[in-house]
């Protein structure tokens, strides 16, 4: 059983598949710039962390896994599907969550907002209701419902934007620096809530504690995977780098 100690808490009625992200040699550019080189590997750990420096890597990573950034050379592979030719279905398996929920919530009301992504999907409408419903209740937004989304707090905003992408009901989940804007309270509770999560999940964070309990955490310098290993051996070594 996968879910470990997540198990009481969120354990769904069917369990979710693993997704693999495979990268193969896989280099980005922007222009001239190389700002990824040669990397490869494979996630199939439900819990990732990604840390480093600024300008190390790390978005551009994050962005590769689900299709957001093609590689410049190389291929990026989610459950075997190429992210350059089959991004419709890679994006349907690898959901992601940007540093600001603004970039992502783009209808007026917190309930029409979350019905956006599904009704993409061409999910039925009884069953974008159902998910919707479950969502606000989950996330502690039911009263908000029809309030104007971008009236939310940045707590709130955070967990809408979250559960925009659980309503779609990817298996892995990439973060992109999810608590940065956040205070202390927020931050704990958006913590708790991908701690609880059932799907995969990717976190770019430089928020350290955020990654006790992942299974492995990448480090990255100067685009290139610097170490790569439990947060117990990670962690330390980046912050003795550091310091
Ligand atoms: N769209 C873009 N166009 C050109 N250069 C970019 C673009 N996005 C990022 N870069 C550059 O690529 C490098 C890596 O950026 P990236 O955002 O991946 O790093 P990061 O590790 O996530 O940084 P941070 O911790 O500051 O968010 C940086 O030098 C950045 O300026």
């Amino acid at each position: 059983m996968r879910w470990g100690r997540r198990a009481a808490a969120t354990a769904p009625a069917e369990t979710l598949p693993r997704t693999a992200v495979e990268l193969r040699d896989v280099t980005h550019a922007y222009g001239d710039r190389t700002v990824l080189s040669s990397i490869s590997l494979t996630l199939t750990e439900p819990r990732v962390g990604v840390i480093g420096g600024n300008g190390s890597g790390k978005s551009t990573f994050a962005r590769l896994l689900n299709g957001l950034v093609l590689p410049s050379s190389g291929t990026v592979l989610v459950d075997g599907l190429d992210t350059r030719s089959r991004a419709r279905e890679v994006r349907r398996r690898v959901g992601f969550v940007f540093q600001d929920p603004d970039a992502q919530i783009v209808h007026p009301t917190v309930a029409e907002d979350l019905a956006f992504g599904p009704t993409n999907q061409g999910v039925a409408p009884a069953e974008i209701d159902r998910r919707v419903d479950d969502v606000l209740v989950r996330y502690g937004l039911d009263g908000h419902r029809d309030h104007p989304a971008h009236l939310l707090s940045g707590g709130q905003k955070q967990l809408l934007a979250i559960a925009g992408v659980l309503v779609m009901r990817p298996e892995r989940i990439v973060f992109d620096e999810p608590t940065t804007l956040l205070d202390l309270a927020n931050t704990r509770r958006v913590a708790r809530v991908i701690d609880e999560l059932e799907q995969d999940v990717v976190v770019v964070t430089h928020h350290l504690d955020l990654l006790a309990g992942f299974d492995r955490v990448l480090v990255f310098e100067d685009g290139r995977v610097a170490a790569d290993g439990s947060p117990a051996e990670t962690v330390p070594w980046y912050v003795a780098r550091i310091s």
